[in-house]
């Protein structure tokens, strides 16, 4: 099924790694799912929602700190929801190059359990099942298909594709060349990945019971 474009598809539901809720199999391919937590400019950002809808309001940086601290990934997406005029105005023209980055930061950030849980798909397509998105997502059809443009998850299935060939060059995550690109008031440059030092390294505070 191609719309005008040619962008709709049809995946069979049983032959695709489908994700609706977070808690499924492959429930932390999407963005609403917790345990990959993030950092851009050092600014703690709790999900991979919560970072794309922030990037709607790069000139509103009292709007990205209410998203920022929601409770919840569904939280951030409802609270962008009030000053939707106000995303900025090339939004259709970046959201799918913003998403794209959100993706990137997720896994640079979150290196071992993002990576193993994309290749853990295999070579089959990534389709995010909703019910109401046929853009990011694709739709039920009634029968045994997905149809829609499955937006996000072809952009999994292109991070995967990366992860496959070429995976020292998703290490790091360059900003993207669009004007307006930032986070509370900070421009966003390269988003590096999270290294932790070994457990035996890590400093205790003197003063404290161990100190
Ligand atoms: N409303 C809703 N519920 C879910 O459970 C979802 N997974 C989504 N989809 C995600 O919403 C984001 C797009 O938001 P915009 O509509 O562009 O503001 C994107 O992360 C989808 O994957 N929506």
């Amino acid at each position: 099924m191609i719309d005008a474009h040619g962008n709709v598809r049809c995946y069979k539901r049983m032959e695709s790694a489908t994700f609706r809720k977070v808690s499924e199999k492959f429930g932390g391919l999407s963005n609403m799912a917790g345990g990959f937590p993030l950092s851009v400019e050092g600014v703690p950002v709790a999900t991979s929602e919560a970072l794309y809808q922030a990037c709607r309001f790069p000139h509103r940086p009292e709007i990205q700190e209410l998203i920022l601290a929601s409770s919840s990934p569904m939280t951030a997406k409802m609270k962008s929801k009030p000053h939707r005029r106000e995303t900025r105005p090339d939004w259709s023209l970046v959201r799918v190059p913003i998403m794209k980055w959100c993706l990137r930061v997720k896994l640079a950030q979150n290196w071992k359990r993002f990576s193993e849980l994309l290749l853990s798909t295999g070579d089959v397509p990534i389709v995010e099942d909703s019910r109401t998105d046929s853009f990011w997502g694709a739709k039920p059809d009634g029968g045994d298909f997905l149809v829609g443009e499955n937006a996000l998850g072809r952009l999994l299935m292109e991070l995967r594709l990366k992860l496959h060939d070429a995976p020292e060059e998703l290490y790091e995550v360059p900003p993207l060349p669009i004007a307006h690109f930032m986070l509370l008031g900070r421009q966003i440059g390269v988003v590096g990945r999270k290294v932790y030092p070994p457990v035996n390294e890590i400093p205790v505070p003197q003063g404290t019971l161990f100190g």
